[in-house]
């Protein structure tokens, strides 16, 4: 009977025989749901054998179509993803494995790009210092568009050094130490104050730190303004545009992010309108920018709008997120704070209450700069910086075509135990060695023509931060949260402290 139904496969009538299963109802029954099961079974098999022929298909034609004379080794993934899923989910893990078996100059599709990555400390640097020779900025689009065409990592050569020595001129030493110290100084007293007895989410008040205290620098906007509360939502949606994929459609983050500039611009075009038909002097960043007559350097309304939403963004995660760090660090290692808070209390010593921190002051701050240096260290605040090819160039003996990314990855380096002894160990001892701050390796603040420009700023305003912080308060971390190290640094559910008064 299970022959008549066309069974041919032998195991199933074997099954069902050492069942002893020989009522001729229950025989048709199971042999027709047996037959079903097989013909399932034999469809989903074919599917997967299907789908993986497929995926080794188009494994192999990826690798095929990148297989140019020349390349450096390495793979390339899967069309149009590539390797991006396995970068983001092992992150530094992926780099060094790649690494093992390619060398520390390989080849990858990451992140929508066929990229170089350079794990090589010497060529790292030679790619920082030969920015001319064929290699520009290589950020993704959606930060490019939303940054605006005269963001300086979208411009190069000749228009570059005109935006960068404008920038400089802004936030140079002196300028430092003539105005922007004193509104940094304003700002944190009244930023860190009345956290007693308070539980504070860290990583959420660096970040409205970081934005807030530059607005007050940039343009006097004070905390709590009608200007204030108009920017912060459009700058929140302008930072998450840019890391989102360039997709122009409405609900996006992208097209958010372009909404968000839009309304930036029409409230610091409105701002440089009233600017301009008031007398007074305002010595804030956008009255440098507005002074033509003083500057060598003379920007049209639309390069002082872009110049400004740069020093906000650029400074932004960075400052927020090194800051965030550093209360974590220095609560997990109580003499590195011990040390940081006399520091700060002699300073307090030498002066009233209500005096601000001034230059002299921010300058004999040898051991904050040096928790500042060994947080960014330690917690790798940036992985590296992208390059992108302007043509066909030679590398490293490779051949690199025209348009490819160029990642110099410089994370590595900050956990080389020959320039730092112990590197998984918080040590702000070893940057009180002077010549480690200028050793050719430090790259924490990048390198050649685009080494940051806002280096002392930054500090100076995390120095800040912590002086208020550390003569003010003691701290515990409550609830443990997690913190996640690439592809940024960052607390996904924030990094909660309970504060009480020193
Ligand atoms: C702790 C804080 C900071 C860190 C770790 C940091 C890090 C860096 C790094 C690694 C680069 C190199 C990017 C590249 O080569 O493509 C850079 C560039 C830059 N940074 Fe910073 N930065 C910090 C604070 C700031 C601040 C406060 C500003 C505000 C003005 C700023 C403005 C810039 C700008 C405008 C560039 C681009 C320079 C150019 O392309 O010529 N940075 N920063």
């Amino acid at each position: 009977h299970v022959k008549d139904w066309g069974l041919r496969t032998t195991g199933l009538y074997i099954l069902l025989t050492s069942l002893k299963v020989s009522n001729p109802i229950h025989l048709q029954f199971l042999s027709e749901v047996g037959w079903s099961f097989l013909e399932a079974s034999m469809a989903v098999f074919m599917v997967v054998v299907l789908g993986l022929c497929i995926c080794v298909a188009l494994l192999r034609w990826n690798e095929v179509r990148y297989r140019k004379k020349g390349l450096p080794p390495g793979t390339m993934g899967w069309p149009v993803f590539g390797e991006t899923t396995e970068f983001l989910k092992q992150g530094p893990n992926f780099m060094k494995n790649q690494r093992a078996r390619y060398g520390s100059f390989f080849k990858s599709h990451i992140l929508g790009c066929p990229t170089i990555v350079s794990m090589d400390p010497e060529l790292n640097r030679f790619i920082l210092l030969n920015e001319g020779k064929g290699l520009v900025p290589g950020y993704p689009q959606s930060m490019l568009d939303i940054l605006g065409k005269c963001n300086i990592a979208a411009v190069h050569g000749s228009t570059h050094k005109y935006m960068r020595g404008s920038l400089l001129a802004l936030i140079s030493p002196t300028m430092i130490r003539e105005h922007i110290l004193p509104k940094i100084d304003e700002f944190m007293r009244s930023h860190l104050s009345h956290w007693d007895g308070k539980t504070i989410n860290i990583q959420e008040k660096t970040k409205e730190m970081a934005l807030l205290s530059s607005l007050k620098q940039i343009a006097g906007i004070e905390s709590g303004s009608k200007s204030c509360e108009a920017f912060r939502p459009e700058f929140n949606k302008l930072v998450l545009g840019t890391i989102s994929l360039p997709i122009n459609l409405p609900g996006t983050s992208y097209r958010r992010g372009f909404q968000g500039r839009k309304n930036i611009v029409s409230i610091l075009r409105q701002i440089i309108q009233e600017r301009r038909a008031s007398s007074k002097t305002q010595h804030d960043m956008l009255g440098g920018l507005l002074r033509t007559e003083e500057s060598r350097y003379k920007l049209s309304d639309e390069e002082i709008i872009d110049q400004i939403i740069t020093i906000l963004y650029s400074g932004y995660e960075t400052v927020s997120t090194t800051s965030m760090m550093t209360v974590k660090y220095l609560h997990d290692h109580p003499r590195a704070l011990q040390e940081l808070r006399d520091e700060h209390l002699a300073i307090r010593k030498r002066k009233g209450p209500e005096d601000p921190i001034d230059w002299n002051d921010y300058k004999s701050m040898s051991f904050t700069r040096a928790v500042i240096f060994e947080t960014s260290r330690l917690a790798t605040i940036v992985n590296g910086v992208l390059r992108k090819t302007t043509e066909e160039m030679e590398l490293n003996g490779f051949i690199i075509p025209k348009d490819w990314r160029i990642y110099v990855y410089t994370r590595e380096i900050n956990y080389d135990p020959f320039l730092y002894p112990e590197p998984l160990t918080f040590n702000p001892w070893r940057w009180l060695d002077k010549s480690l701050e200028s050793h050719n390796y430090f790259v924490i603040f990048g390198g050649g023509s685009r080494l940051c420009p806002g280096k002392e700023l930054g500090i100076a305003e995390i120095s800040t931060f912590l002086h208020y912080l550390v003569t003010r308060y003691r701290w515990e971390e409550i609830g443990g949260d997690k913190l996640l190290k690439f592809p940024r640094v960052e607390a996904p559910h924030g990094l909660h402290i309970r504060v009480s008064n020193y």
